[in-house]
């Protein structure tokens, strides 16, 4: 379990992460979700006592990272996947992790065969592709089979198969029992990955909650319908308290619902339609709506896609 309270990361005049407390639980993939500069790797790199809070703490299973006399059975880490010496193998790179801290040989093979890097194990890294780069990454985390993961943007790059291997094994790791924290900038990743999702912007928390909840918070649906008799459709619509608007002398549209509800409701009163669909606001759009206070960088363009659901 990690445990984070009050925690606050001050560089300079920048606060990089500003009075942040939640909790990442056993047994689930939980998301660290929000956009570039929100304070996530900054956090992430606190928990692993690789930068020390203005204040507040960072607790792994109760315990500061700095009082582990073996880390890495604790807690394992992927942040900088191209960090290892590019002229090892990558068991060579694996052995001097497992020597330096006390851990049996045969835990190489182990981690090796894990990330599928057993064909390659004996090339040295600087051959390496990304994707390769970053399963060697995973497998020096695991090698102290530790309870705790801490994975910083591990999709970054990574083709279709990448991404699906990642994702099949974050889901076993969570399903081990294992407290599992991944860290995107992409809600659309974090969708398909994580249980739970705390969402963050310029360090402080947004959300905290499962991903279904705030999923379904986001998710803002409407309906359109088009009807020759549009006026009696939006006084009916009205008088049993929808929010109807109209678009243009035939069209209407309703917030919050479903085409079902307006279709019902046109059939029971026998008015003909022409056009019924949903307008759905694309999750991505609508979480940039949540966070836009807080993108440190705003790209000049802004796109709120919406996808049509025509029945
Ligand atoms: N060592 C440092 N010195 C000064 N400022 C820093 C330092 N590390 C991070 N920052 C600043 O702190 C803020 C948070 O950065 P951080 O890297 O934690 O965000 P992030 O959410 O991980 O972003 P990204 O998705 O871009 O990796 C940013 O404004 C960043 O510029």
């Amino acid at each position: 379990m990690i445990t984070i309270r009050g925690l606050t990361r001050r560089y300079g005049d920048v606060l990089a992460v500003d009075d942040l407390s939640f909790d990442v639980q056993p047994g689930k993939v939980t998301g660290f979700l929000g956009p570039n500069g929100a304070g996530k790797s900054t956090t992430m790199r606190v928990v692993l006592g690789l930068d020390r809070p203005t204040s507040g703490t960072a607790l792994v299973n109760g315990r500061s990272y700095g009082t582990f006399a073996e880390p890495l059975r604790e807690v394992g880490a992927l942040l900088d996947p191209g960090s290892a010496h590019p002229g090892r193998t990558a068991r060579a790179h694996l052995r001097v992790a497992a020597r330096t801290n006390g851990l049996p040989a045969r835990r190489v093979e182990e981690v090796i065969e894990r990330v599928g890097l057993g064909g390659a194990a004996r090339r040295r890294i600087k051959g390496y592709s990304l994707g390769m780069r970053q399963r060697l990454g995973i497998a020096a985390a695991l090698i102290g089979d530790p309870g705790v993961l801490v994975f910083d943007e591990p999709v970054n790059g990574l083709d279709l198969d990448g991404v699906r291997w990642i994702r099949g094994l974050l889901r076993q790791l969570a399903d081990e029992g294992r407290t599992v924290l991944v860290s995107s900038h992409l809600l659309s990743e974090m969708e398909q990955i994580a249980d739970r999702l705390v969402v963050i912007g310029r360090g402080r928390l947004i959300a905290d909650a499962t991903t279904e909840q705030i999923l379904s918070g986001l998710g803002h649906v409407q309906v359109r319908v088009r009807s020759a008799e549009s006026d009696r459709l939006l006084a009916e619509l009205r008088g049993r308290g929808f929010e109807a608007e109209r678009v243009d002398d035939r069209e209407l549209r309703v917030e919050d619902t479903t085409a079902e509800a307006v279709g019902d409701l046109a059939h029971s009163l026998h008015l003909p339609l022409h056009h019924l669909s949903e307008v759905r606001h694309s999750l991505e759009g609508a979480y940039l709506e949540l966070t836009s206070g807080s993108v440190e960088y705003h790209g000049s363009e802004r796109q709120f896609a919406s996808t049509e659901a025509a029945r």
